[in-house]
């Protein structure tokens, strides 16, 4: 039991987190009793070779999928023995993501793309923040233009404004910039970046682009489902000689 004079607890814990599918022969092991701890305000990236379990532990970190035996904390949270409806729930109000695929409504505007989270949560929306969130994410000028009228990093400014709105957390991002130019990317990254150093904003970002972990704090390498190693004030060219000696483009 925590007392209030120990630390806050960490955004995100998962202590001995397997998840397998299938049986028998069949048997994946996406995830092998995994341990690790995101501290707050710190920008978390995940990297490892293709199936190496990024995306289940990114789903099971934010209550996206159920671990097939270990625990997942989100703050004081534990999120096994939750219902499906707790967890929506806590997704919605506690939690904020962001996907390679932008997901705007077309027929809205920039506006009301950011704060359909709110409505759909039957929350008011509060003026101050949406300006300060649109003037952060550098899209003032835009508040009433339509996603086809934007470029694709404007495109992706609106979902993490999007995902910021509800005040998350975390935000858990997947692949980002996935679908942006190199030059595109580094605005989102740098975007990433200051809302961290700005507001204290835990990010957990996988990735598969060692300039983008380089944005990070702190690297996490997943290789067969588990962590073998961590980098923190990564560069891109240590991240890249890591991610080479993990075999990921052999
Ligand atoms: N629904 C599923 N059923 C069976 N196996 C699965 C399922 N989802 C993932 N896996 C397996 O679990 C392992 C980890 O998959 P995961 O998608 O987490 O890897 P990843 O690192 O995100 O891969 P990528 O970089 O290619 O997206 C892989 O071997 C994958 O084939």
């Amino acid at each position: 039991m925590r007392t209030e004079h120990n630390d806050p607890p960490p955004a995100v814990h998962l202590t001995g987190v397997t998840r397998s599918y299938g049986r028998g022969d069949a048997q994946v092991h996406a995830l092998r009793d995994l341990s690790v701890s995101i501290p707050r305000g710190t920008f978390t990236a995940v990297m490892g070779p293709s199936g190496s379990g990024k995306s289940t532990f990114l789903h099971c970190a934010a209550g996206l999928d159920t671990p097939t035996s270990g625990s997942v904390r989100l703050g004081d949270t534990e999120l096994s023995g939750l219902s499906e409806t707790a967890l929506t729930l806590l997704r919605r109000d506690r939690l904020g993501f962001v996907f390679q695929a932008f997901n705007l409504l077309p027929a809205l505007t920039v506006r009301e793309n950011i704060t359909l989270p709110l409505r759909l949560a039957g929350r008011k929306t509060d003026q101050a923040w949406l300006t300060e969130i649109l003037h952060r994410v550098g899209l003032s000028a835009r508040a009433d233009h339509r996603p086809s009228e934007l470029s694709g990093g404007q495109q992706q400014r609106v979902a993490i404004a999007r995902a910021l709105v509800t005040r998350p957390e975390v935000l858990f991002a997947d692949e980002p910039t996935g679908a942006l130019d190199s030059r595109t990317a580094a605005e989102v990254l740098g975007l990433l970046r200051q809302i961290v150093a700005e507001s204290g904003q835990t990010i957990v970002m996988v990735t598969h682009d060692p300039v983008a972990a380089g944005h990070a704090d702190r690297v996490l390498f997943l290789a067969d489902g588990r962590i073998v190693d961590s980098m923190s004030a990564p560069t891109t060219d240590r991240v890249a000689e890591r991610m080479a000696r993990l075999g990921a483009w052999v």
